[in-house]
Order: C-alpha cells, then structure tokens, then sequence
C-alpha cells in the first residue's frame, strides 16, 4: 500500500526565491500528520504542490502513489483552504450535491447522509449555510473534502476559527477519520492542538524541514523537581528512571519530600527554538 502522501527532495523556486530547499514527507494510510511552520516557510506551497495547483522545479510528490496532479492523484485527495466560503443560500444537503458533482462521485444520497452523520450535521441537512454557526460550516467543509472517498485530507487551519467546544469536535473528528483509515495532513499554527490530535509532527522552516517526529518524542525532557521541607530543588538532568534513587538520597539526607515533578519542554518550546522565534 503506497503512502498517502510521499514528498522527496521537493524544491520550489519562484523566481530568486527558494520557497522549498528539498523537503522529504510522507504521510502514511490512516497518519493524522500535523505541519507546523513560521508565516513564510512554505506550507503552502508543499501543499498547493501535492493538489497539483503549482508545478514543483524538481524533486518529488506522490498522492496514494500517483504523481501530485495527475487525475488519479486529485481523486485520492480532499482538500479544505483555510479561508473557504460557502454560499449562504444552499443547504447543507444541497451543497454536498453540488460538490458529489464537481469531483464526480456517484456516491448519490447515501454517501451525503452518511458524511453529514459522521460531522454531526445529520439532523440538518436542510439548514442553509447562512444559518450556521463557524464550527458548523467548518464541519460542513470537511465532510465535503471527504466526498469520493479520499485517501488523504488536507486541512489548512481547521480549527483557527472556533471556539474550544468547536475545536474538540472537530478534534474528535479528525480522530474518527484515523479510526477509518483516512491519512490527514494538518496545517495548524495551534500547537497545543497539534500536539494533543497528530500522530507525528514535521515542521519546517525557511523552506527545510527542521524536525520530524511523534509530538513526545519532540517535546525534550526538562529534569525533575522536587518540592521538600527545604523549598524547592531541580535536577535539571534527570529523567523519571531516576525519580526513586533522588527521592531515596533526599530521605537519606534528612529531607521531607511534599512534591515531584517531571518536566517537559512543550511542542510550543521546541518549535520557537527550532524556528528562531525567540
Ligand atoms: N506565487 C508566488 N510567487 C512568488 N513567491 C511566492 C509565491 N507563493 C509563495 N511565495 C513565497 O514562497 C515562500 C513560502 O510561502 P508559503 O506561502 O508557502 O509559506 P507558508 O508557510 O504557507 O506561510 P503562511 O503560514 O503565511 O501561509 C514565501 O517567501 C512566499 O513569499
């Protein structure tokens, strides 16, 4: 089974500018993979690339393995812009008809009741989008990226708009469309969000990819502190294996032990120290 997203040595030059410097990604079936990036780093373009809306200078990009932009490729992908507009007068229903037209799928009722169910818009499906709320019309969005059947989904900033119920449902979501099967490229400036849904993490900056990996493989360990009758003491190398012997020295020692901490750098730590925003 080919990869739902394999990008390698991608390069993408517009004019002096060198928005990709040769990234390698793959995205694999049912991998819930989230992009992070500075403003400028070039998520957009890997992903404009990988929908065949820009043509790469060279290197690679394969959508279910068929070359990013060949017609098997685009029917292998739904995609969701981060700024999409609906028109206010149609109807959930009505909207998903018209789209089942635009990528072909014969889908017919069936397939749009079944995906109104699966984003909880199942009980309105005559509800125009004029009269639904943010969360809703972005649930009606990806419901609509998810006609004919794609095996991955690219989602530009699915959440940014919604309030913290709005971003657990669509949370809950993305983690349904896991369980199904489906691979699903996140492109969020939300970390604690990224870092709380995705299976694995790449950020990229100045068009490199600077790290890659599960969000706690990535999030560093931070040493261990200890709260005793003396105040408090951090250990700044340790690990949680070494928690018991630092409690047993401290006792040893005479001291009263009230708290322990493990710590870690957060996503949001690593990514501003990878990134050089501090
Ligand atoms: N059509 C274009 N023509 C010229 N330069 C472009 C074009 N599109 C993007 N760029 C440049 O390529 C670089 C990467 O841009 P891109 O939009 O891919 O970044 P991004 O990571 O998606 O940023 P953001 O988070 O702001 O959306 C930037 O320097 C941008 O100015």
């Amino acid at each position: 089974m080919p990869d739902a997203l394999a990008v390698e040595d991608l390069r993408k030059r517009y004019g002096a500018n060198e928005a990709l410097k040769g990234v390698d990604l793959t995205v694999g079936e049912g991998e819930l993979v989230g992009l992070l990036g500075p403003n400028g780093a070039g998520k957009s373009t890997l992903v404009k690339i990988a929908c065949g809306l820009v043509q790469q200078t060279s290197g690679s990009a394969a959508v279910a393995g068929a070359p990013a932009g060949s017609l098997p490729a685009n029917r292998s992908l739904g995609y969701l812009a981060e700024l999409f507009r609906f028109p206010d007068w149609l109807a959930a229903d009505e909207l998903l008809q018209l789209h089942q037209k635009l990528v072909e799928s014969r889908g017919g009722a069936a397939e749009r009741r079944e995906l109104l169910e699966l984003v909880g818009l199942g009980e309105v499906p005559d509800r125009r989008v004029g009269q639904m709320s943010k969360g809703m019309q972005q649930r009606l969005g990806i419901a609509q990226a998810m006609l004919g059947e794609p095996k991955l989904l690219m989602l530009d900033e699915p959440t940014s708009a919604l309030d913290p119920a709005g971003r657990r449902t669509v949370r809950e979501l993305l983690e349904t469309l896991r369980s199904r099967g489906v691979a699903v490229l996140l492109n969020s400036h939300l970390l604690s969000e990224v870092e709380l849904v995705c299976d694995r993490v790449v950020m990229i900056a100045r068009g490199e990819v600077v790290a890659a990996g599960a969000p706690e493989e990535l999030s560093r360990a931070g040493g261990v502190e200890v709260t005793t009758g003396r105040g408090v003491r951090h250990f700044a190398q340790a690990t949680r294996e070494e928690l018991p012997r630092i409690v047993r020295e401290l006792v040893a020692e005479g001291e009263d032990v009230y708290e322990i901490r493990v710590l870690r750098s957060s996503l949001e730590d690593v990514y501003l120290e990878l990134v050089g925003g501090r």
